[in-house]
This record gives C-alpha cells, sequence and structure tokens, in this order.
C-alpha cells in the first residue's frame, strides 16, 4: 500500500520502519521539508535497524491510501489541516495520539477517520536513537461512519507492528485510556515519580477516578468508579518503572498534552454543568509548570 506517516517522532519512526519492513510504499512527513527521512531504531530485541525513507513527497502523499498521524494531540489538527487539500478523497486519516479532541478541531472532510490508542513504548535516547522498549496493543476503530468498513486495516497494521485490534467501539476504549492518563500523567509531574509511585497518593487517584468516571456516564460510556480504579491500578503496575509522558515532557520543558487530557475532561464536563476540582486543580498546576518555561523561550516546536 502507498502510505505516508504524518510526525517522525519515536512512534512514528516504530512504524515506518516496520511497515517499510512489511513491504508497503512508506513516505515519512516532516515539519521541516526535507527529501529523506532517517529511521534509525533499536528494536525490542536490541537488533539496530537504520533505513532512510522518502520524505515530503506530494506526489506519494497524493496516491497515499492511508495517512497514519503519530504527533502529538496538540500537533495534529495544524499539520492535519495543511495536508488535507493533497489528499486522495478516500484516503484514510488514521489518528495514533494520547488525549482526545483532535477530530472535533478537524473542519468536515471526504476522508474516513480512524482513531486509535496504543500501549508499545518508545522513545528518543541522547544519540537521536528511537528505542523501543516495550511492545504493546494498539487498538484503532471507525471515528467516522465512512470508516467502519475500513476494519481490514487493523490486519494490514498487525502485520507490520502486532499487536493491532479493531474495536467497534473505539470512543469508549480511548476514554478509558484518557481516564487512565488523567490521573497518572498531572500526578507523576505534581510528584515528580515515576509511574509506580503515583499509588501512594490513593486518595488523590480515587478523586481523579471518581470525577472521570462522572464525565464519561454524561457521555454515555458508562463505567463504574471501581473498574476505573482497578484499571488504573493495573497500568500503574504494569508501568511501574516507566517515566510518564507528560513528566518527559516538562522535565525537557516542552508543550505537554494537557490540554488534550485533563484539560478536554474539563471541557467535556463543563458541557454538562458538572465542577470537577481535583482536575482543576492539576491542569493549573501543570499548565503553571508550561508557562514557566514557554513564557521565556519562543515557544513551540510545530504549529501551536
Ligand atoms: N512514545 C511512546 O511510547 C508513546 C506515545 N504515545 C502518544 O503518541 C503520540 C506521539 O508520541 P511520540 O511519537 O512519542 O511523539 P514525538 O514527539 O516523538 O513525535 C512527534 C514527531 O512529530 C514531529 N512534528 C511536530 N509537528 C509536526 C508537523 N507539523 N509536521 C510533521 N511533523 C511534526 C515532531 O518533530 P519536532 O520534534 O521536530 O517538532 C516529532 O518528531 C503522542 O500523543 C503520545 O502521547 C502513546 C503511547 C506510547
Ligand atoms: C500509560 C502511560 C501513563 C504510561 O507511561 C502513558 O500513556 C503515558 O506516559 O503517556
Amino acid at each position: 500500500m502507498n502510505i505516508t506517516v504524518l510526525g517522525c517522532g519515536s512512534l512514528g519512526q516504530l512504524w515506518l520502519s516496520a511497515l517499510h519492513y512489511q513491504g508497503h510504499n512508506v513516505q515519512g512527513w516532516l515539519r521541516v521539508p526535507q527529501q529523506v527521512c532517517h529511521v534509525d531504531v533499536q528494536t525490542v530485541e536490541g537488533e539496530h535497524v537504520r533505513y532512510q525513507l522518502p520524505a515530503n513527497n506530494a506526489a506519494h502523499l497524493g496516491k497515499s491510501h492511508f495517512l497514519l498521524v503519530t504527533l502529538k494531540a496538540w500537533q495534529v489538527s495544524g499539520a492535519v489541516r495543511t495536508l488535507l487539500p493533497q489528499l486522495k478523497p478516500d484516503c484514510t486519516i488514521i489518528l495514533l495520539h494520547n488525549g482526545l479532541g483532535t477530530r472535533e478541531e478537524l473542519p468536515a472532510i471526504s476522508q474516513p477517520i480512524i482513531q486509535g490508542t496504543t500501549t508499545h513504548a518508545a522513545y528518543r535516547d541522547a544519540h537521536g536513537r528511537i528505542i523501543h522498549v516495550a511492545n504493546g496493543t494498539t487498538r484503532i476503530g471507525a471515528a467516522t461512519a465512512n470508516a467502519q468498513s475500513l476494519s481490514y486495516l487493523a490486519e494490514v497494521l498487525h502485520d507490520a507492528l502486532p499487536d493491532v485490534a479493531w474495536h467497534n467501539n473505539i470512543a469508549a476504549s480511548c476514554w478509558i485510556k484518557l481516564a487512565a492518563n488523567s490521573v497518572l500523567n498531572p500526578l507523576s509531574v505534581k510528584y515528580d515519580c515515576v509511574n509506580g509511585q503515583v499509588a501512594r497518593y490513593q486518595t488523590e487517584i480515587e478523586a481523579l477516578c471518581r470525577e472521570a468516571a462522572m464525565v464519561m456516564d454524561r457521555e454515555g460510556y458508562h463505567t463504574s468508579y471501581e473498574s476505573l480504579l482497578f484499571f488504573i491500578g493495573q497500568i500503574i503496575a504494569a508501568t511501574a518503572k516507566n517515566t510518564s509522558s507528560m513528566l518527559q515532557d516538562i522535565r525537557a520543558q516542552r508543550h505537554t498534552e494537557i490540554d488534550y487530557i485533563n484539560g478536554f475532561l474539563l471541557r467535556r464536563a463543563r458541557a454538562h454543568g458538572l465542577c470537577l476540582p481535583e482536575n482543576q486543580r492539576l491542569y493549573e498546576i501543570i499548565k503553571r509548570k508550561e508557562d514557566s518555561y514557554e513564557r521565556n523561550s519562543t515557544g513551540l516546536s510545530g504549529e501551536w
């Protein structure tokens, strides 16, 4: 298949390398246009994979069957909007990021949209190499009605970078992941700790789970507070040694995804006339930290 991967960072390079290895005609799309995209990945098994793949080729983009978007949530709508006029009317857009709210920022379009989450873990090391730390599961599903017939894409992706599962109700899965991120990520920043140590702050975890369950219920994704608490306990245990992506962003003085995690939860709560005091407090803590370094810099990479 002809594929363009928009955003060639940690996740983007995992997918570029896996899809290229699988024999697809794949290119990367970089913020600063270059004809070549360097892929440099250390696999989970410790193997070192390097490719030079084409990049930012408009003809390739125009014939792409799908656009895999592996950007940070706040980079998505600006970058996708710019490329929309060059996409085939039926080019599927696959959004793979933490948080929610990006789809609502896109205009009404003919292209089918698929949304997903992943539990793969990867980061860029000091030499610029992408270290694939742990395999995981990517869950995708239709975000627009015209994407409901595209479940075969889960197989295409699974053959390249397993596991990939198609979900008929992907919105519910994305909400559960959002709830987990809304608890774990900001608490790890507040206490400047790895995920496992967040378990010490049980009272705050419980209050945040109650707030998330309340909003989910109003949104029509019913989950009990107890099951959310149990699920988040499992994630804390499974990722105990990880530094959350939000804490990594704060330490590196990068813009965080807070507006698409707790910020999104707060916006949906407001629409239902609900107050989320714990989320509000954490949101403000993270925004203050972000502001402290963004005020002193030219700002952000990308299009924010
Ligand atoms: N890494 C992981 O293990 C996991 C990540 N996720 C989620 O996946 C998403 C992607 O994460 P990750 O891969 O780590 O993020 P990265 O920051 O590593 O990758 C994003 C890439 O997109 C580039 N970029 C920014 N703006 C544009 C643009 N306008 N056009 C083209 N490229 C652009 C960035 O370049 P530059 O830096 O030059 O701006 C960067 O290389 C996030 O939502 C994250 O939370 C989810 C689970 C696991
Ligand atoms: C699940 C968790 C918290 C793993 O670190 C994550 O998704 C993140 O760091 O953004």
